[in-house]
């Protein structure tokens, strides 16, 4: 690595959100290295889009730090900020088609003309989408937009992708394409990508790194293999497997322990 250049691509300590009464996000402390993928894995109200509103600057926290590649961004604007997020819904241009669409952030940004045909070329092609250039939003298949949102996104080069479970709206069969598709972009682009999602399935396949969220906090924080096989709280195992604990009652000890044997927990 070189010298002085930040070993966390971000950064959040001790995160917290609360709206009047509601505490959303009650500190969450997390570093994120350069490159990774990081899904961020709870139940519904558990506060992960509040958490990705804040890293993204549309919410302001009410206590804690942001730092993106080692600065913090309290106060900085959504777009003075190096980050871009794909929304559930893609939220493409449906009166602009997929050159425009990609085009727009390097058009207010003031790009030359010259460099943007370069870069929406370049773009194009590292998504496997060579030929799409002239189509209109309403000719792509639901992947294709998705691979476009994307597109539109790295072509500005961020240092951080939030993808606001992007696989939702997308049928069953396609989700299941889209997953390892995700991952195989991730590597391609090299960017950190941090993924919402309430689908553990989701998490497990393409992520390096899992958070698992509740009640405005990270229960644990681990590789897929590490939540599967070694669950800190009776929430992860429950949320992680779905059938990997077990109640049972104590119905005698000795005092020395003898009378239990560990069983690994499996599915
Ligand atoms: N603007 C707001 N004003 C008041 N309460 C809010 C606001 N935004 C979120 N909340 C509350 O904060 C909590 C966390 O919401 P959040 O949307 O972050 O959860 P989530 O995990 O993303 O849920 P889902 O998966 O359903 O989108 C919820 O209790 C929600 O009602």
């Amino acid at each position: 690595m070189k010298q002085n250049s930040p070993a966390y691509d971000l950064e959040c300590l001790d995160l917290a959100k609360n709206f009047g009464a509601v505490r959303a996000v009650k500190g969450v402390s997390f570093n994120i290295p350069s490159g990774s993928f990081f899904s961020i894995l709870g139940p519904s109200g558990c506060g992960k889009t509040t958490l990705m509103r804040m890293i993204a600057g549309f919410e302001e926290p009410s206590d804690g730090d942001i730092r993106i590649k080692g600065k913090s961004v309290l106060g900085v604007p959504p777009n003075r900020r190096n980050v871009k997020m794909v929304f559930q819904h893609l939220a493409l241009f449906p009166m602009m088609n997929v050159y425009e669409n990609i085009a727009y952030g390097l058009r207010c940004a003031g790009v030359s003309k010259t460099h943007i045909r370069r870069k929406v070329h370049d773009v194009l092609e590292r998504i496997a989408l060579p030929d799409v250039a002239e189509r209109e939003i309403h000719q792509l298949s639901g992947g294709q937009k998705q691979r476009i949102a994307i597109a539109r996104c790295m072509v500005l080069d961020p240092d951080v992708l939030l993808l606001d479970e992007p696989l939702g709206a997308l049928d069953l069969k396609l989700r299941e394409a889209m997953k390892i598709e995700l991952k195989l972009l991730q590597h391609q682009f090299n960017t950190t990508f941090i993924y919402i999602t309430h689908d553990q399935s989701e998490a497990l396949v393409m992520s390096d790194h899992v958070a698992i969220m509740n009640q405005g906090l990270f229960e644990q924080i681990g590789t897929p293999q590490e939540l599967y096989n070694r669950p800190k709280t009776a929430f992860v195992a429950g949320f992680v497997g779905d059938s990997n604990r077990w109640s049972g009652t104590v119905k005698a000890s000795d005092g020395t322990g003898g009378g239990w044997r560990r069983t690994r927990a499996c599915r």
